[in-house]
């Protein structure tokens, strides 16, 4: 087939949402620049669609449009990502693992329950400390749905200007009803702050009003996710508006022997030390310990190892703690605000 034709298919079956039909001519399109011997670019394109076909992804015809902007800084308001992370990745518990496919089943029946006047849980709300999961498990569910993730930015949402975090909020549901997504709403408490503190000011009140009335008539089909970490600053009546809540906790002894033995799994030595280090890395978060591997994995290759050696992981694990001492006394010495945040 002629390129031109080929590229027309591709748009044609983007267009149409047919994602056979534009792999197929994707994969053509490959086959052509081989016979014409472009071997770094026909291999660079089977790189970017093996990527992309991993994650199933449902071509939204909302993402051709452009990504609204804060009118006073120019940023964009969210980022569009295709997520990477699916459900095996994450290290969480039965319980939870099971209540989180409840809502993906939920989403991906949605036609059945619909016959019945049913809806499924679309909103949820995620607590717990930093560095536990709330991000990528957002991520994972995106995956295992085939859907883009909606990322927002609240660098990009809050504005100076009176009134306008509010438009900013109305330009993001406005664009998510246009497709389907999973709506990712990072440090929520930026917004969902309590109307009773007493650090408030009207405006804040103002913005949790319209939060409030935006979830409240939201019709499209996505799933919205609100992300916390200061659970109790949020105010009473957003809870209420959530289908479902889902707290994320450190991980336990055996959680992190699990997350080190993983993490550790192609680069450690023999050793017997991994249970006496989760004995001791109890009350980090999956984060720190993910650090602390990396840090670890860091140090023996600059030195030229192979492998992992005892020493480099205590080391590792002694940074973490000054790390986190010297983050304890930041927020023992600071009290968070809603400028600051
Ligand atoms: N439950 C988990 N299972 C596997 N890896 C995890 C888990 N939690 C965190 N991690 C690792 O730590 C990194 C940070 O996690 P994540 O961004 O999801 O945390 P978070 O709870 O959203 O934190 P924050 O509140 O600071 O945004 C992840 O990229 C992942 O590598």
């Amino acid at each position: 087939m002629a390129r031109a034709d080929l590229i027309k298919k591709m748009f044609k079956s983007y267009a149409t949402g047919q994602h056979d039909a534009f792999m197929e001519a994707a994969q053509d399109v490959i086959l052509d620049e081989r016979k014409k011997q472009h071997v770094v670019l026909a291999n660079e394109l089977t790189r970017l669609l093996n990527g992309a076909s991993t994650t199933r992804p449902d071509f939204p015809l909302a993402s051709l449009q452009p990504v609204p902007r804060d009118p006073e800084k120019g940023l964009p308001l969210f980022d569009i990502k295709t997520p990477q992370k699916r459900m095996e990745d994450l290290f969480t518990t039965k319980g939870q693992e099971q209540a989180l496919w409840d809502v993906m089943n939920e989403f991906k029946q949605w036609e059945i329950l619909e016959m019945y006047s049913l809806k499924p849980a679309q909103k949820l709300l995620f607590c717990g400390p930093p560095g536990c999961g709330k991000t990528i498990t957002a991520e994972a569910i995106a995956s295992e749905l085939g859907l883009p993730m909606l990322y927002v930015r609240f660098d990009g949402l809050v504005s100076s200007l009176l009134g306008e975090t509010a438009s900013n909020l109305s330009r993001v549901f406005e664009y998510v009803t246009r497709g389907q997504w999973v709506v990712f709403f990072d440090e929520f408490d930026a917004i969902g702050r309590s109307r009773d503190d007493s650090t408030e000011h009207g405006e804040l009140k103002r913005v949790v009003n319209a939060f409030l009335q935006m979830l409240d008539r939201f019709e499209g089909r996505s799933l919205v996710i609100a992300a916390t970490n200061f659970e109790q600053a949020l105010d009473p009546a957003l809870w209420r508006r959530f289908d479902e809540v889902f707290r994320f906790e450190k991980p336990d002894e055996e959680t992190i022997l699990r997350l080190l033995t993983r993490l550790l799994k192609r680069n450690l030595k023999k050793t017997n030390i991994l249970p006496s280090i989760s004995r001791e890395l109890v009350g980090f978060s999956h984060a720190d310990v993910e650090r602390i591997c990396l840090d670890a994995i860091k140090r023996t290759v600059l030195a030229g190892g192979m492998y992992v050696e005892e020493q480099d992981l205590i080391r590792a694990v002694a940074k973490q703690r000054d790390r986190q001492k010297i983050l304890n006394f930041r927020h023992s010495t600071t009290s968070p605000t809603v400028d600051e945040e």
